[in-house]
């Protein structure tokens, strides 16, 4: 049975990413998006990046960013993977995903039937597409959990992950609902915005980990 991969996103300190490590995600992301609580500047986002074990990916999270700044923003971070939250292109997808050789996610927020098909035009250009949900303030990290009704017995062409509103409380639902292969949250393992409670961390990981091994 495949291990779930498990994404602990909008982390910001340096205890933050090693409770993280511990609990065993398997993926750290760090937002650079300045209206989100979660921002990090390059070069913070480079220091926490340096902490990460091999073993644990680093994933960039990015919003509508310009070609020119995100040469540099990888350059400086050196993420496994970067992550695209805004209206970006398969075209600049594909780009990236050639020049780069990174991992390139794609995160796409799902209302209905009809955007999760849509979504379906990144295939060759994402190596992963994210769904979240829709709506809310920001890009992402809204806390607002996606119907999923719509994963259930889809048939996913590439790889993917579930995002939106997850916490240690549903998650084993949401694994046991929609087949997640990985799971992603944020704001439901913080203290307030911006402000990660290490023991939500924990308790995510532990339950994440508990759905996949009774699977
Ligand atoms: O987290 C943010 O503040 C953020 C800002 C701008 C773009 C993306 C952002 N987060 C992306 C993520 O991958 C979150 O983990 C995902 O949206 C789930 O967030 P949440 O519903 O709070 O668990």
């Amino acid at each position: 049975m495949p291990e779930t991969l498990i994404k602990i996103c909008g982390l910001t300190t340096p205890d933050a990413v090693d409770a993280a490590v511990d609990a065993g995600a398997t993926h750290i992301g760090l937002v650079h998006f300045e209206p989100s609580p979660r921002h990090l500047s390059i070069g913070d986002a480079a220091k926490l990046r340096a902490r990460a074990p091999a073993e644990v990916k680093v994933v960039l999270l990015t919003v509508n960013m310009q070609p020119q700044e995100t040469a540099i923003a990888l350059q400086d971070v050196q993420p496994d993977v970067l992550q695209l939250h805004g209206a970006e292109t398969p075209e600049w997808l594909g780009l990236l995903k050639d020049k780069t050789k990174m991992e390139i996610w794609k995160a796409v927020g799902v209302k209905d039937r009809t955007a999760l098909e849509k979504a379906q035009r990144f295939k060759g250009s994402a190596h992963r597409l994210l769904y979240d949900a829709a709506q809310g303030a920001l890009p992402g990290g809204n806390g607002l959990l996606l119907d999923w009704r719509l994963l259930m017995n889809y048939h996913h062409t590439m790889p993917w992950g579930l995002a939106g509103g997850l916490n240690a409380e549903n998650v084993a639902d949401a694994i046991r609902y929609t087949g997640a292969p990985l799971v992603d949250a944020s704001s439901g393992l913080e203290s307030a915005p911006g402000v990660k409670d290490t023991a939500k961390i924990r308790a995510f990981c532990k339950a994440a980990l508990a759905a996949k091994a009774a699977a």
